[in-house]
């Protein structure tokens, strides 16, 4: 079970507020019965020098869950799209999910982020049941959707402040980190640009800062460097990071193995709406690649043949 936690508005800041979870160990007391201790004469000799024994190594803390999936199912007709998936995150993971194309990953975000109803399973975010409490679970979590579907006649401004007034935000708030998540962006020039006009990298980054605005604890990212050119992905990654680092947590889909290898901290791989490995980016990868991994859960390559009418051009 996940552990209580406190929820804090979002801070006026761009900080990530940090949790404080207590853990109390719960003892029984075991009454013993009273001891007869006979008297007799104890000689105390002098014991030779034993070294002190290594005091035991602390095991490493367990960062609390902030976000619990549990067998969660998604039909579509005859479709099964996603079948009993489960899954822990942790507070301060980067956490990538892969998986081939039609595996079930953007249904599997949707149903966290309560964009689409789970026929079965379970979400909890924070220690809120997300499908119950839809809106306080809410509150805590920033969305990259994957099909954009954003008020484009908006200009990048007005739909950041229509994100961050929503979120609750005052408009000066609204105003300076709209100015900070631009430039981080590289999206400045382009803020007073109707979204429609925008390139698909651009749509995707003015999306990304209107997940980000609220400086939510959880960020559920589907597919966020799609179309974003390399130097604006690192630029994103660093973020990200520093984001992560400040105990905030990500959850994103990805087909970059080489990314999600580099920078997440846990994976999970999916295919056919199952998860077939998860763990540490090392538990999962083992001796390989997380790539060669993937291909080897995902069934291998095909081998591209009975297609020699291509090489016969038709001119
Ligand atoms: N609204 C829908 N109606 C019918 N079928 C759907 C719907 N949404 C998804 N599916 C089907 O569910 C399966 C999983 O789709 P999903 O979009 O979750 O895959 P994905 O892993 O995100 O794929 P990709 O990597 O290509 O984005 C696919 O077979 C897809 O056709």
């Amino acid at each position: 079970m996940a552990p209580e936690v406190d929820t804090i508005a979002p801070a006026a800041d761009t900080a990530i507020a940090v949790e404080t979870v207590e853990t109390i160990e719960k003892v029984d007391t075991v009454v013993m019965p009273p001891t007869v201790v006979p008297e007799v004469a104890v000689e105390v000799t002098e014991q030779p020098d034993v070294p002190e024994p290594a005091p035991a190594r602390a095991a490493e803390p367990i960062a609390p869950s902030v976000l619990s999936i549990t067998g969660l199912h998604k039909r579509f007709g005859d479709t099964i799209a996603v079948d009993g998936v489960s899954l822990e995150v942790r507070e301060g993971s980067f956490y990538g999910i892969v998986g081939p194309n039609g595996a079930g990953k953007t249904t599997t975000l949707s149903m966290v982020t309560g964009l689409l109803r789970p026929d079965a399973g379970r979400v909890v975010v924070h220690g809120v049941d997300a499908w119950a409490d839809p809106v306080k679970a809410k509150r805590t979590i920033g969305v990259l959707p994957d099909k954009l579907r954003l008020f484009d006649r908006l200009t990048g401004a007005q739909l950041l402040h229509y994100a961050g007034t929503l979120r609750g935000l005052n408009a000066n708030t609204v105003r300076s980190r709209s100015a900070d998540l631009a430039k981080a962006f590289g999206i400045e020039d382009a803020l007073n640009r109707l979204v429609a006009d925008y390139s698909a990298g651009m749509t995707k980054k003015i999306a990304l800062a209107a997940a980000m605005i609220h400086s939510p604890r959880l960020l559920v990212l589907d597919e966020p460097f799609e179309s974003v050119d390399p130097v604006s992905a690192a630029n994103v990654i660093d973020i990200l990071q520093r984001y992560v680092a400040a105990g905030g947590t990500v959850l994103l889909s990805s087909h970059g193995m080489d990314l999600i290898q580099r920078v997440c901290d846990s994976v999970a791989i999916i295919v056919r709406g199952q998860v077939l490995a998860s763990g540490t980016i090392d538990e999962v990868r083992g001796e390989q690649t997380l790539e060669e991994r993937f291909v080897e859960l995902a069934g291998g390559r095909k081998a591209a043949e009975g297609m020699e009418w291509l090489h016969s051009f038709s001119d």
